[in-house]
């Protein structure tokens, strides 16, 4: 039976490798009649027919960050890498961001297409990250953005969070004294933004068995939605058909967990006196389910919510919690801003907890987590953008369906925009020495959120969560490196965001 099978598969290897290559010379004499003269795209290195850069990338072993992190001193401001069908432009030059998403943005403010598993999860671009510039996106921005994360909203949830912080606390209190005083830092900020986001999303205080339930289920399938090759070169999608068949049971697994929670939340919507003592009197969902989207007659359905909330948890969990690892990690490497950071929060707010309005009133705390942003963005692209027509950018055509990236560190660490960019020093925030708009309205010096219309709507949250648990960690404790003294290594690994490679462990001190 076995060799039976190895046979067929050989067989079906042998010939779909037949069509990849008659589709490759097809291609190329198609593509030598037709195109190749007329697109000037950026330059890069030269890569293979059909497959372009694929390999050469894949082959490197090195994370895509570190590979596109060694190019530039080659290719500088502007260069393409092609992946099989999909042909990336990436841009790591401040001027060059600044005039394709501030001077020239509803033109860079789509999103290329998507491969088929994002189509699943996205219920096909049904969602504000992935939809194309248009009504759909505008309508969905609009409600995420008014409804929910304008700053009176994000007060509401005031209570919420207060709640998520004591409970960060005492967990890692309780971790540190099963374990000799050393915490993990990502986990624990983790769980905290989480259940924040939850509560926000569901409208409801969940239980610690479903909050990991679901934190499981989101896992499943953000690693459902890792890039496979198939991606770049459909043609060999024959040989995936067992990851598409994971894929779309992994979809139905999210969706059944998840809607029971939407259905019982639409039912205290129409009858509040069904609302339980875990009920918060608002969430994200009661904007979803009436929403007028521009171009339909009907609301979301209940997979597209399961979408819209799936993203709203999906964008400001692991981004934040990332935040904090390397900002923990700096305070641990950098004593003597530790100090400073807990002098500031004791002369504040004195022997009571901090509060989040509290955060106007500490200039070395924001300069922390503005000097945190700009050394670690918590990921090194911002979301992959596309233009609405083909256009050029620096004398190079963009054509309308290329990928276009922004290198986020390529800015925040442009030795002519910052003094001694290497240097994690909150003080030249302090000192008025530099400054930077993370808007990049006049110019771009750090993105961390991305700039222009697609700039993160999350931003006004993220920073308030980063802020606050950043205050109350320092607070409580006085962290120090884990093994006692010794060093902490900063390299970072794509997970979904750039996490420290060694995931940081430390040991704590209670201050009180
Ligand atoms: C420290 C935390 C965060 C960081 C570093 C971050 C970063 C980013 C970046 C770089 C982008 C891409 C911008 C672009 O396409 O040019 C983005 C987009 C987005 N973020 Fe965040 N984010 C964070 C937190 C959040 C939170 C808390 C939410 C919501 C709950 C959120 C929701 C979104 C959404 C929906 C988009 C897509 C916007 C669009 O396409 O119009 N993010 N974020």
């Amino acid at each position: 039976m076995a060799s039976f099978d190895s046979m067929s598969s050989y067989h079906h290897l042998f010939f779909t490798l037949l069509a990849f290559l008659i589709s490759c010379l097809i291609f190329l004499l198609a593509s030598g009649i037709t195109k190749s003269k007329r697109v000037n795209l950026p330059p890069g290195p030269p890569g293979w027919p059909v497959v372009g850069n694929l390999f050469q990338v894949a082959r490197s072993g090195k994370p895509f960050f570190k590979y596109v992190e060694d190019l530039l001193p080659k290719y500088g401001p502007i260069f393409t890498l092609k992946m099989g069908n999909r042909t990336m432009i990436i841009l790591s030059d401040s001027k060059l961001m600044h005039e394709a998403l501030i001077q020239r943005g509803s033109l860079f403010a789509t999103r290329p297409r998507e491969n088929p598993t994002r189509n699943i999860f996205s219920a096909n671009k049904f969602t504000v990250n992935a939809a194309v510039h248009g009504p759909v996106w505008r309508s969905l921005r609009r409600n995420m953005v008014q409804n929910m994360l304008s700053s009176s909203r994000i007060k509401e949830f005031r209570e919420v969070r207060n709640r998520a912080m004591d409970t960060l606390i005492n967990r890692i209190k309780s971790e540190a004294k099963a374990n000799d005083g050393a915490v993990w830092v990502l986990k624990n900020s983790r769980f905290a933004v989480f259940c924040i986001l939850l509560a926000m999303c569901f409208g409801i205080d969940m239980d610690v068995e479903t909050v990991e339930k679901m934190d499981q289920t989101m896992k499943s399938v953000l690693i459902t939605l890792d890039p496979r090759i198939d991606d770049y070169l459909p043609i060999l999608s024959p040989f995936f058909s067992k990851q598409r068949k994971r894929a779309l049971q992994v979809r139905q697994q999210q969706v059944e967990f998840i809607v029971p929670f939407i259905e019982k939340r639409r039912k205290m919507v129409q009858n509040p006196k069904l609302s339980d003592k875990t009920a918060i009197s608002f969430s994200y969902l009661d904007t979803l389910f009436d929403l007028k989207v521009d171009g339909r007659k009907t609301g979301p359905s209940n997979v597209e919510l399961v979408t819209l909330c799936s993203e709203f948890l999906n964008g400001g969990t692991d981004t934040t919690a990332t935040a904090l690892e390397w900002g923990i990690a700096q305070l641990i490497a950098n004593p003597d801003v530790q100090t400073k950071l807990f002098d500031e929060i004791q002369k504040t707010v004195g022997e009571r907890k901090v509060d989040e309005s509290d955060v106007d009133k500490m200039p070395y705390l924001q300069a922390v987590v503005k000097e945190l942003l700009r050394k670690h963005p918590p990921t090194y692209f911002s979301l992959t953008h596309a233009v609405t027509e083909s256009t050029t950018l620096a004398g190079y055509d963009i054509p309308a369906d290329a990928n276009v990236e922004f290198f986020l560190p390529a800015v925040a660490e442009d030795p002519k925009l910052w003094s001694n960019p290497e240097k994690f020093d909150p003080d030249r925030f302090v000192s008025g020495r530099e400054d930077a708009d993370i808007t990049g309205v006049k110019e771009v010096k750090m993105m961390p959120f991305g700039v222009g219309r697609r700039i993160c709507p999350g931003l006004g949250m993220a920073t308030v969560h980063v802020h606050l648990m950043m205050a109350r960690m320092v607070q409580e404790f006085e962290w120090t490196a884990y093994p006692p003294n010794s060093d902490i290594d900063f390299t970072g690994k794509l997970e979904f965001t750039v996490v420290m490679n060694k995931t940081l462990r430390a040991m704590i001190k209670s201050r009180v």
